[in-house]
């Protein structure tokens, strides 16, 4: 935090001085793709944040970082290894600015298979409910295409199964996801992969997104049971659409209680507090699924890190206190001298 009057200017949100209630000014540094500036920093927050003191400021991707700011706190979502050592470099020579999310916290999340170990070594079996994530098998990318028929036999998994990228690196590709009605068709996909066993949960998902201490839940249109029947008269490999595409909320409409009931708040609260500190990211989200025909059996099947959060309502209140937490807290630790 910096006092009043000590930010130079040039930052293309700036405009009047405002100062945070304890007459400070918070600088927020952003690095984030257009589509993601448009979402995320829409004028509702950004109007909000500057009344309380934060002030959005672009990174410029084409000047060297340290000779940026000065930031109290960097906000950012770009892909590809060059933004990772430069935002890992800042991290370490800027230990004074916050940085949403560490680089390496967030690597966790580009691999399908990773991203879901923490939730298998939580082992939450009795908490308000089971939580795991369903069974799956991961294809890599030396793998013979033609062998997978036999390795998904090996694993006894049951189908359908849905077919996954195992990288997720912010392209379209990563989410071309197939449902595949039989363990043949999937030797027409392209490795790397997680086969993952398709679960009934009658057509909704969770959204779960964690900012901070702050846990908010939506529900979204997901895909809808596969009975036996429909399994046995299909075969053949289906690419599904992407779900976060249609992003229509399911919170206002008229659903079975028993599939559209939250998750148990103290089953909610444990998950976000160990994810959070286990994955070392503050703000992510995890698709979760309830088992159709259960009321407390749960399956993780995503987490995403810095997802769409401009569909979390009243987001613009939860990231302002969260920022203003952030600087708030660091101010505490330091030192008076
Ligand atoms: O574009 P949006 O707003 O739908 O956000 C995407 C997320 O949608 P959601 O918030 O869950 O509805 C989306 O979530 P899903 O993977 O679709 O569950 C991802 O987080 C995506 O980022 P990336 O391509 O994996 O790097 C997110 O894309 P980016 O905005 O980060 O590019
Ligand atoms: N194991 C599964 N069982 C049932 N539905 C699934 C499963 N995995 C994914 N889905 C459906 O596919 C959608 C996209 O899968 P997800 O793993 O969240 O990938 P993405 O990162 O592209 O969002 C989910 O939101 C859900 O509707
Ligand atoms: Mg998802
Ligand atoms: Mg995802």
């Amino acid at each position: 935090m910096r006092l009043n009057g000590e930010i130079s200017s040039g930052g293309e949100e700036e405009e009047e001085e405002t100062t945070t209630f304890s007459g400070q000014k918070v600088v927020v540094g952003y690095a984030l793709t257009s589509k993601k500036k448009k979402s995320f920093l829409q004028p509702t927050f950004t109007t909000l944040a500057r009344n309380k003191g934060i002030h959005f400021v672009a990174i410029d991707l084409n000047k060297p970082l340290p000779e940026q700011g000065p930031f109290d706190i960097i906000l950012h979502k770009l892909s590809g290894e060059e933004w990772r050592e430069i935002i890992e470099d800042y991290r370490q020579t800027h230990p004074e600015v916050t940085i949403l999310d560490p680089p390496d916290a967030i690597q966790h999340l580009h691999n399908r298979q990773s991203m879901l170990e923490n939730v298998v070594d939580l082992n939450l079996s009795d908490c308000h409910g089971k939580v795991d994530i369903p069974r799956q098998l991961i294809i890599s990318k030396e793998e013979d295409p033609s062998s997978i028929p036999y390795e998904v036999t090996k694993t006894g998994m049951k189908l359908p199964l849905v077919a996954k990228p195992l990288v997720v690196d912010g392209s379209a590709k990563a989410h071309e996801l197939f449902l595949a009605y039989d363990e043949f068709s999937l030797s027409e996909l392209e490795p790397p992969l997680v086969l993952q066993e398709f679960v009934n949960h009658g057509g909704l998902l969770f959204k779960i997104y964690i900012v901070g201490e702050t846990i908010k839940v939506v529900r979204r249109f997901s895909l809808p049971n596969i009975s036996k029947r429909e399994l046995s008269k299909f075969s053949g490999v289906f690419r599904f659409p992407r779900v976060s595409s249609a992003a229509a909320s399911a919170d206002d409409a008229d659903l079975d209680p028993s599939i559209a009931e939250h998750p148990p708040r103290p089953l909610l609260e444990m998950l976000a507090r160990e994810l959070r500190h286990r994955l070392g990211l503050r703000m992510f989200n995890i698709d979760m699924i309830r088992e159709y025909g259960t009321r407390d059996v749960f399956y993780v099947i995503d987490i995403n890190y810095f997802p769409g959060f401009g569909k979390m309502p009243d987001y613009e209140h939860i990231f302002t206190d969260f920022l203003l937490g952030l600087v708030q807290s660091k101010c505490k630790k330091k030192p008076t001298t």
